[in-house]
């Protein structure tokens, strides 16, 4: 699954990336650990001479629990999409040597979702050739931004830009807060920690109030747009093209959801193999719970989960890579196909892995809720997916507005996009393939059924919002009138979009494989399939994409690719190639013993480092002896 990271034995030689759990460390420990391992993976890669994607699968191999993954994933891919060619060649060699450390200060205490209400201003001031920018009340001030709080020395902030008594919208400036010398903040700047969050407590979130900073004119990233010195503005490109880092980082949350998904179905199953509890035969010997029905129903989704997300971020990855070529060369017609497709499928696949994660850890018992079964702790790393790049519902939503335009060009008879070419098909010629039994064993049949419930799902909401424009209701209203039909809408599409990328590389495997490895990857891709229509059947229904004879026929079968998955379960998740190191979990080791992995994470625990706590001298001796207790 993941490429092999053949530098894994380098990377977990060191006990900087042994750390089981991390448990017990304070904030500022993780935070410091955090840039200890970026700091020491950059001397890695120095030293073993690694590419950069080398780097990278090692800061996956540790979670991305490393420090400053900001400046990584976002700063630096900014630099590379809304500079101009000498920004680039200013700012880029400063980042990708650490001489400056950035974040990308978007968010603000009161808005992330609406960029065009965003208050931060950058005003132009043509005596000096400078921008002067504003936090101008409590809720404007920057709030959110990873390695804002403690270490980033320089921000790309995204900002209102004021020429004159006008205003331009959103644009980035380069704006640094902090001193190279002493790394205090800089006059005008107040910078800090935005507090302990539920996980991914090393990153150093922070906020950051502007006070009448000024920066030179130059520092406006002006790949898509510039201000000349006699204060013209000059707009190169759409301004959807500042929103490019976005796109880029939404494309990578499938790739994180994907890693996290991996590391809980390991967990899950591999425990689920060596935990023996209770019998179905009165007296037998106590069964493995991977065994039990219930169990499989449980967690195999997530095993399922973690394929369909690899395929599907081979293929956007491909789909991404041909967008931005054409749109760095200064051709943006592909920019709406990306965008709609990256803010639905990173919205469905973080909503995807932080539900089966949840199921993972409860399939663990007891043990699940111990840090050091780590189930808990990834989901806690995860949850932050739904909403980071975009609120998952708002990702929906540009997704349905998306699809809403490509549907009413599939009914003008004009072409549509690749991903939506399902569209231009006549609904009504539908007749659902499963006519038997036996057919529901064909992915090729199930992804039929997928693309006309995506296909009715979205035609009904057009239909809707059409009658609603009709019978009077203004935009927004109808709109508003519709916003859970246009998210089902854009889920469909996008549970569809994984199907397909499923069934289609599964068949392109098929061509290179041995016969084993298809078969299993088929059936994997078949229960994939099933289990998607079960857990949605309403829908499913509701669109005729099948009938309750069909659903019938389907049910049964799911619960038989249980059984067929069963035998090969352990081998999938080893197929991830995944180090004890990287997963972490006591009950999730190659080895298997669970019991003595977390009595051995147990013995670490701080508290254990004494026998009698401190607790007993001040409060428990005199209250066990029965001696008066002093006034607490
Ligand atoms: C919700 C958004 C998209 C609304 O944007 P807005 O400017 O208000 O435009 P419209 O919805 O009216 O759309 C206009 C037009 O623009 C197209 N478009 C919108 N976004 C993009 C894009 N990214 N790329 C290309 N094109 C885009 C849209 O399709 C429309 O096209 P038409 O042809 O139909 O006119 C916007 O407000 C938004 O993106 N909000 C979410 C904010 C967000 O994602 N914040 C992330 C901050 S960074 C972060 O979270 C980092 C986390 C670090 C970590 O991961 O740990
Ligand atoms: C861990 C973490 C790291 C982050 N890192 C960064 C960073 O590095 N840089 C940065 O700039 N930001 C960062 N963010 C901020 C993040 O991008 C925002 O939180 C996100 O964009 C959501 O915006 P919001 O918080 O304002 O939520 P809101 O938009 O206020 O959402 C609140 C509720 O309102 C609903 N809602 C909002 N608008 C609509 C609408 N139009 N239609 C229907 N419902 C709507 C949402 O669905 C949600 O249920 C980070 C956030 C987190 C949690």
């Amino acid at each position: 699954m993941q490429k092999t990271f053949k530098n894994e034995k380098i990377l977990f030689a060191e006990p900087l990336f042994q750390c089981d759990g991390l448990a017990g460390f304070t904030r500022s420990e993780l935070y410091e650990n955090a840039i200890h391992r970026t700091l020491r993976i950059n001397q890695l890669k120095k030293e073993h001479n690694w590419t950069q994607e080398d780097f990278d699968i090692a800061i996956r191999c540790l979670n991305y629990e490393v420090g400053f993954v900001i400046h990584l994933s976002m700063f630096i891919p900014a630099i590379e999409r809304l500079a101009t060619d000498d920004q680039k060649a200013k700012w880029l060699p400063l980042a990708e040597s650490y001489r400056i450390l950035g974040t990308y200060a978007q968010t603000e205490l009161g808005h992330g979702t609406n960029l065009m209400a965003l208050e931060t201003t950058a005003t132009f001031d043509p005596r000096t050739d400078e921008f002067v920018l504003r936090t101008p009340q409590l809720s404007s001030m920057k709030w959110w931004p990873g390695s804002l709080g403690k270490t980033a020395t320089h921000a790309i902030v995204l900002a209102q830009l004021i020429i004159g008594n006008k205003n331009y919208g959103m644009n980035p400036f380069m704006v640094q807060l902090r001193s190279l010398e002493d790394h205090m903040p800089l006059p005008g700047i107040i910078v800090g920690d935005i507090g302990a969050k539920l996980g991914a407590n090393s990153n150093d979130n922070g906020f950051l109030i502007l006070n009448d900073v000024r920066i030179p004119r130059e520092n406006m990233l002006a790949r898509n747009s510039k201000v000349t010195k006699d204060g013209r503005y000059i707009q190169t490109s759409t301004n959807k093209a500042n929103y490019a880092t976005m796109v880029l980082v939404r494309l990578s949350i499938i790739r994180w959801a994907e890693d996290t998904i991996k590391n809980g179905s390991l967990i899950a199953i591999r425990y689920s193999a060596v935990r023996r509890q209770s019998s179905l035969q009165a007296g037998g010997p106590e069964m493995q719970v991977l065994d039990y029905q219930t169990q499989q129903y449980k967690i195999f989704p997530s095993l399922a989960a973690s394929y369909a997300l690899f395929f599907t971020y081979e293929a956007m990855m491909k789909e991404y890579e041909i967008a931005y070529a054409q749109i760095m060369r200064g051709n943006n017609q592909l920019l709406g196909q990306i965008h709609g497709q990256l803010s639905g499928l990173k919205a469905f696949a973080s909503d995807l892995v932080t539900y089966e994660l949840e199921m993972c850890r409860r399939s663990c018992g007891g043990h699940g809720y111990l840090k050091a079964s780590v189930v808990g702790e990834t989901l806690l790393h995860t949850l932050p997916l739904v909403t980071v790049e975009g609120d998952n519902t708002v990702m929906y939503l540009q997704c349905a507005r998306y699809l809403l335009k490509q549907i009413a060009k599939a009914l003008a008879g004009q072409d549509v996009d690749e991903p939506t070419s399902y569209l231009k098909k006549d609904i009504l010629s539908y007749t659902c393939p499963v006519q038997k039994g036996e057919h529901c064993t064909n992915p090729n049949y199930l992804l039929k059924i997928y693309t006309q419930r995506a296909h009715s799902a979205i035609a009904s909401v057009a239909r809707q919002l059409q009658f609603d424009l009709e019978s009077g209701k203004d935009q927004s209203s109808a709109f508003n009138n519709n916003l859970v039909s246009l998210v089902q809408a854009a889920k469909a599409h996008c549970q569809l979009c994984l199907m397909k990328n499923f069934v289609e590389s599964v068949s392109a495997l098929e061509r290179t494989c041995s016969e084993n490895l298809a078969s299993v990857l088929r059936q994997l891709c078949l229960y994939f399939g099933l289990h998607g229509i079960v857990t949605a059947s309403g829908e499913f229904l509701e669109s005729e994409a099948i009938g309750l004879q069909q659903l019938e026929w389907i049910k049964a079968e799911e619960l038989k690719s249980l059984a067929a998955i069963r035998p090969n379960a352990v081998a999938l998740v080893d197929a991830f190639d995944l180090h004890d190191q990287t997963v972490m979990s006591a009950l999730g080791r190659y080895d298997g013993n669970a019991y003595q992995h977390l009595f051995e994470a147990a013995k670490r625990e701080p508290m254990n480092q004494t026998q009698v706590p401190p607790a007993y001298y001040k409060y428990l001796r005199d209250l066990i002896k029965g001696q008066p207790l002093a006034k607490l």
